[in-house]
């Protein structure tokens, strides 16, 4: 079962890759490799020129805070190949990660992360792109909740190592425009053996509307 949920966990991930590695990388599971088709894969995490200016400006407010200020920008691939020692899935095979599955810039879930150690805080800046509709001129719910998992994912691996979600709870207060840009606020409350609990507010670039209030619990994987 853990192992199971451990190829699941790593198809489409990248928790141990940094930006320069080339080639095959070992991770901390047994028995699985991880081999980039790239040999620079692009960090999407970086400002492109889809980026509206609240998402640019909050970008620099966050890696300005970088320089001693207890956050770090956490890198972000879209890809991995995968060699799992006896899975049947053919080994050349791309897989794509789901918030990085779109061709073109823009077009689907823009976003960057900061990580706070101390605080227990994973933050996300997000602008969701045109493809993400779900109400006429609104995101859809799913990859809200999707971008809130990922969050909250995130901080809870940084902080724990490899988990899965066991519970996802959102209370949708506000809906989101399309194209606007929005602040993921996510952190650990509290760990319990296993169990991970975190929280994760949605509010409006300019803190002005809170769009969602969530907890999600983690599941800390023995592998
Ligand atoms: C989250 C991954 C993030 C990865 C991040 C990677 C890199 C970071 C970098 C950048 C960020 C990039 C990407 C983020 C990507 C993805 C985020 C999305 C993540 C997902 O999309 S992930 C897929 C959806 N997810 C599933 O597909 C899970 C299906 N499920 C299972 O695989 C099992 O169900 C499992 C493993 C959860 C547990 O199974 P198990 O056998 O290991 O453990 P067991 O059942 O014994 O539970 C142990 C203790 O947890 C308690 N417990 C369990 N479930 C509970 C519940 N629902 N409510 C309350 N308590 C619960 C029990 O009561 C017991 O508690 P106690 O010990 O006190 O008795």
């Amino acid at each position: 079962m853990l192992r199971n949920c451990a190829r699941l966990l790593l198809r489409g991930t990248a928790l141990s890759v940094r930006p320069q590695a080339v080639h095959s990388v070992r991770c901390s599971f047994p028995g699985i490799t991880r081999t980039f088709a790239e040999e620079q894969p692009r960090d999407y995490g970086f400002p492109n020129a889809t980026w509206n200016s609240n998402m640019m400006g909050l970008y620099q407010t966050y890696l300005a805070q970088c320089n001693g200020g207890g956050w770090r920008k956490i890198p972000s691939y879209n890809t991995t190949v995968h060699h799992i020692a006896g899975d049947p899935l053919d080994p050349a095979r791309e897989t794509r990660l789901f918030t990085r599955n779109l061709d073109q810039d823009g077009d689907g879930f823009e976003y960057c992360m900061f990580y706070n150690k101390a605080e227990r805080r994973m933050v996300c800046l997000f602008q969701p792109g045109p493809y993400l509709e779900g109400p006429p001129g609104y995101t859809h719910g799913g990859c809200i909740a999707t971008i809130i998992d990922s969050t909250a994912g995130a901080g809870a691996v940084y902080l724990c190592g490899s988990v899965m979600t066991a519970n996802l709870n959102i209370n949708y207060k506000n809906p989101i425009r399309l194209g606007s840009t929005v602040i993921v606020d996510s952190k650990v409350e509290k760990i319990e053996n296993r169990k991970v609990y975190t929280t994760c507010h949605i509010r409006s670039h300019d803190d002005t509307v809170l769009h969602t209030e969530s907890t999600v619990l983690f599941i800390k994987l023995n592998v």
